[in-house]
C-alpha cells in the first residue's frame, strides 16, 4: 500500500530537483551521482506526517536495499533517520520501478555485510565514516 500524504520537496535545491526530474521521468533521468546509480526513498514525517523524498546511492542486494544515513560524514543524521525510525514503511524507486518496503535499521555482522555492499557501490562512504565520530547508521529495506 503506498504512503499517503502531502508531498513537502526538500528545502535543498540539488536534492530537490534530482528527485523531481528522476520521479518527472519515470526514472529515466537523473538517475546518477557522479556517474554512480542513485534511488528515490519515500518517508513519512515523523512530525509532520508529510511525504518527505530523498535521493540516496543505490545499494542493493536480492531485492534488498540499504539506505545509508551518511549526510556527508556531518556530525548529525539527516532528519529523514528519524522518519524511517518513526515509520519504517517506505518506498523506494530504482529507476523505473517503484515499490513498497519496510525499513529496520542494521548492526553488528548484518551492518557490517551491508557497510561492504555500499562502500563497494559509492566508495565515498568509507570517507564519509573516517570524517566522522558518528557511526553512520544503515537501514535495510525489505520488500513488503
Ligand atoms: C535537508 C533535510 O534533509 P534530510 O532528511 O536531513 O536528508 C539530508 C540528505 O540525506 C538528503 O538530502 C539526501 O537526499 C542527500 N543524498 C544522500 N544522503 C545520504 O544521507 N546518503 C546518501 O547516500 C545520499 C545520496 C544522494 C544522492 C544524490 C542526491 O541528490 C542526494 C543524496 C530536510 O529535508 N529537512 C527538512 C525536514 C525534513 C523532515 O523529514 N522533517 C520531518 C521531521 C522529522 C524529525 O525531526 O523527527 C517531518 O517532516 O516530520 C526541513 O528542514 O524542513
Amino acid at each position: 500500500m503506498p504512503l499517503t500524504g502531502e508531498y513537502e520537496p526538500s528545502p535543498e535545491a540539488w536534492v530537490r530537483e534530482q528527485v523531481e526530474q528522476y520521479e518527472a521521468s519515470g526514472g529515466t533521468e537523473a538517475t546518477e551521482l557522479r556517474g554512480m546509480p542513485v534511488v528515490v526513498l519515500t518517508t513519512l514525517g515523523a512530525k509532520s506526517g508529510k511525504l518527505r523524498k530523498q535521493a540516496l546511492m543505490r545499494v542493493e542486494h536480492a531485492g534488498s536495499y540499504a539506505a545509508v544515513a551518511s549526510l556527508g560524514g556531518a556530525p548529525k543524521n539527516p532528519v529523514w533517520y528519524h522518519n524511517l525510525k518513526a515509520n519504517p514503511l517506505a518506498e523506494l524507486q530504482d529507476g523505473p520501478v517503484k515499490r513498497d518496503y519496510t525499513a529496520r535499521e542494521v548492526s553488528g555482522e548484518e551492518k557490517a555485510q551491508w557497510w561492504e555492499r555500499a562502500v563497494a557501490a559509492y566508495p565515498d562512504y568509507a570517507d564519509y565514516q573516517r570524517k566522522t565520530d558518528r557511526e553512520i547508521p544503515v537501514f535495510v529495506l525489505d520488500p513488503i
